[in-house]
């Protein structure tokens, strides 16, 4: 399998500004490598940085040095140095993200929301409508609540639509924070399955995943923040 991310040398540490410029330090000198079909645990406690290094790689925080190398169309991207423009092309098609957390932008269906990453992709409405409807059977969301928007679900129901949207589409790598966190069993198994199919389908994942048989069950590596960096 094909290598497709690299870090090197990646250094973070956060500023606050308003609060004295008091700094702080999340890594230093970080190294990291990622191939197909793998699926890399991100480990540590609480407030080490495992969110942080999701953020930094799918570019919603900036990395303080160091390189972030993406196999994006077959070539090698630093998305540290990217411009926006190339960022948002690699989030298009080669790194999604998953959270536990749905941003519900107000009126629009939950169907839509789901297909938009294929529509985006150019993908015929019709079908971009046909797999999303899977999805959201398949994660046990009822249908009569496919035509409203989720601001109103519950906790639960939102990070299932969450989860059907960031498995919509296929991504060479996949970010993955705490995406069971709020699951009941059955639906924890589904999205561990789902896990599990887009790794065989080739992605890479790096996921956080608080429950270690969660870890066990979808995930070839460990990497543990204690020691990284
Ligand atoms: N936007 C931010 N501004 C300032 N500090 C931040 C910011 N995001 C994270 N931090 C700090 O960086 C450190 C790492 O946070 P991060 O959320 O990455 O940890 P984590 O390992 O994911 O923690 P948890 O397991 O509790 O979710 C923490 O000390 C946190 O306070």
């Amino acid at each position: 399998m094909r290598t497709i991310l690299k870090i090197r040398n990646l250094a973070k540490q956060f500023r606050l500004h308003l609060q004295g410029g008091v700094r702080i330090p999340v890594f230093d000198d970080l190294h990291l490598e990622l191939a197909e079909g793998e699926a890399l645990a991100v480990t540590g406690p609480s407030g080490k940085g495992k969110s942080s290094l999701l953020k930094i790689i799918y570019g919603t925080y900036k990395a303080g040095q160091g390189e972030i190398l993406v196999r994006h169309d077959d070539s090698w991207v630093d998305l540290a140095q990217a411009e926006p423009r190339q960022v948002l092309e690699a989030r298009r098609r080669t790194i999604g993200y998953v959270t536990q957390f749905l941003r519900v932008i107000p009126r629009v269906p939950t169907l839509d929301i789901v297909s938009e990453p294929l529509l985006e992709r150019g993908i015929a409405p019709e079908l971009a409508r046909e797999r999303a409807a899977l999805l959201l059977e398949r994660l046990n969301i009822p249908e009569r609540l496919w035509s409203l928007s989720p601001m109103t679900f519950s906790g639960g129901e939102q990070q299932r639509v969450n989860i059907a949207r960031g498995f919509a589409a296929h991504y060479p790598i996949l970010l993955l924070d705490e995406p069971t966190a709020s699951l009941d069993q059955e639906n924890k198994a589904r999205v561990l399955k789902m896990i599990d199919e887009a790794r065989d389908q080739g992605s890479a994942i790096i996921g956080i995943f608080h429950d270690a048989s969660d870890r066990k069950a979808v995930c070839t590596r460990e990497f543990d923040l204690t020691r990284a960096a």
